[in-house]
This record gives structure tokens, C-alpha cells and sequence, in this order.
């Protein structure tokens, strides 16, 4: 494998502007395949900005100008031949509140889907198999989404990504509305679900990121300062803005 096929997304010279803010300045980054790369940075650097733009989001925002190029998996998905519908099943995405839609556990994952029922039954299970829900849920499969535990809820809505055979899953901050145990239980699975995919975090919690991350990113106001294996980046910090960062001097 080529140096480059190692890694499923690379961004050049990426800009963007919301109106006449440029919220992202000149980032250029290679994120390795099927490793968890946590994106850090005090608020409004531009963390969420950045995952947004690996699945075209920014782009429902009005005013939104982007420069550079995004290529995903090999292919710069700012191309006139892509697709978003096909780029967002490659790329799936976890928000910071738990988002089932207010139908059936099963519904939610087949949504969409019209297959035979044996064959949704099969992608259910396995789906739910998968954030070590089964065991739990197979019995209440029924049962309205919106009813369960948030830590559920949270696995419920990673699973229904599944079937859609992701390669980057995108959570932004996927843990803030979960107490200490939801949030063990989601960063036990996000460890699980690394080397099958590639997973980018954006958190604001550093224990966090020291925790499940392999790789990590450090923003500051739009830029990349530094970005290393997890370790180094905490122990060894290159930049003096990222030591500042992590022992708590601002953000
Ligand atoms: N839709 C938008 N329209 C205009 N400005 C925006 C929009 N979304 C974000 N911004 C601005 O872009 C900058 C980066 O925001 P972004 O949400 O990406 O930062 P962040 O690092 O994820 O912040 P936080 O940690 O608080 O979520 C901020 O100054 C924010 O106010």
C-alpha cells in the first residue's frame, strides 16, 4: 500500500468563509485510515467547521465559500461528478445530542430501506450487534427510539450508520450529553469500531481525546498548530500554543 492509500481523507489548502469570516485557514491534513484522530481546540476554533466539511454540511449554511480541496478515500469531493447522497453514506455523522428519529428501534435502522423483511431483520441485528446493543434491545425492537437511555440512543443512532457501509464515521463531541457511565460505554465502542473505521472526534475534553484518540489535531482560530500521535502531542508538545492548550492556560 502506498503511503497516500493509508490515508481516507487529505485536505490541501483548505479555506472557508462563512460571509466574510474565514473560520478555516490554509488546512492542510492527512487523516490515517482506521485510526481515531480527535480534533481539539478551544471554542470557535474551528473544529466543527472542519467535520462539516468532510461530509459537505457546511454547505446548508448560506454564505458559505470553501477553497482547496477535500478528497476523501481518493476522490476530491468538491468534483462536479460527486454525489452527496453516496458521500454521506460513505461518510456517516454522530452529533453532540443523540438525534433517533421518533419511530421503532428497528425503523430507525432500515429507514429507507425497502428490502424483504428477512433481509432488514439481518441488517438490524447485525447493525445493533455491532454498538453491543443486541442483547439488550432484540426483545424491544418495537419500542419508539426517543424512549431509551441517551447512552442508547447515542449507540442506536452510530448503529444506524452501519448498514451504509461508512468509511469515516464523524462524531462531533458524541459524548456531551451523557453522564460518566454513557460516556465510557460510547468511547468502549468507538475503541471497538476502530480499524474497521475511521473514526474523527471533536471534543472538548482532553482526558477524552488522551483516552481514545491514536492521533490528535490542535486548532487556534481557524489553523492547525499541531497534529501528532496522541501521546507526543500530550507529553511532547511541539508548539507552545498546544502546551498552553492542554495544561489548561486558556480555552
Ligand atoms: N453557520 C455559521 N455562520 C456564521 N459563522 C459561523 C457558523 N458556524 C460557525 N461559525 C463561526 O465559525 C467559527 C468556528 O466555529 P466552529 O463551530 O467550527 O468552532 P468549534 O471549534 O467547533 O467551536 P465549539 O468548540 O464551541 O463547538 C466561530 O467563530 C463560529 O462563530
Amino acid at each position: 500500500m502506498s503511503a497516500d492509500k493509508r490515508h481516507s481523507i487529505e485536505t490541501r489548502q483548505l479555506n472557508l468563509w462563512y460571509g466574510d469570516f474565514q473560520a478555516l485557514i490554509n488546512v492542510s491534513v492527512k487523516i490515517v485510515d482506521g485510526l481515531i484522530t480527535g480534533l481539539i481546540g478551544p471554542s470557535g476554533c474551528g473544529k466543527t467547521t472542519l467535520l462539516r466539511c468532510f461530509n459537505r454540511v457546511n454547505e446548508r449554511y448560506g454564505n458559505v465559500t470553501t477553497t482547496g480541496e477535500v478528497e476523501i478515500l481518493g476522490k476530491n469531493i468538491y468534483d462536479a461528478d460527486v454525489s452527496l447522497p453516496e458521500l454521506r453514506k460513505n461518510v456517516g455523522m454522530v452529533f453532540q445530542r443523540p438525534n433517533p428519529l421518533p419511530i421503532s428501534i428497528y425503523e430507525n435502522i432500515i429507514f429507507g430501506r425497502m428490502r424483504k423483511k428477512s433481509e432488514t431483520d439481518d441488517i438490524v441485528e447485525a447493525a445493533l450487534r455491532e454498538v453491543f446493543l443486541w442483547d439488550d434491545l432484540k426483545d424491544q425492537l418495537k419500542v419508539r427510539a426517543t424512549t431509551l437511555q441517551l447512552e442508547q440512543q447515542q449507540k442506536l443512532c452510530i448503529a444506524r450508520l452501519l448498514p451504509l457501509k461508512p468509511r469515516v464515521i464523524l462524531m462531533d463531541e458524541p459524548c456531551s450529553a451523557l453522564d460518566a457511565k454513557g460516556t465510557r460505554a460510547v468511547e468502549e465502542l468507538m475503541l471497538e469500531l476502530a480499524g474497521h473505521y475511521t473514526i474523527l472526534i471533536v471534543t472538548h475534553n482532553m482526558a477524552q481525546a488522551r483516552r481514545i484518540s491514536d492521533e490528535c489535531i490542535f486548532m487556534l482560530l481557524g489553523e492547525i498548530v499541531e497534529h501528532s500521535r496522541t501521546e507526543d502531542l500530550f507529553l511532547m508538545p511541539q508548539n507552545e500554543k498546544t502546551e498552553d492548550y492542554i495544561e489548561g492556560r486558556y480555552g
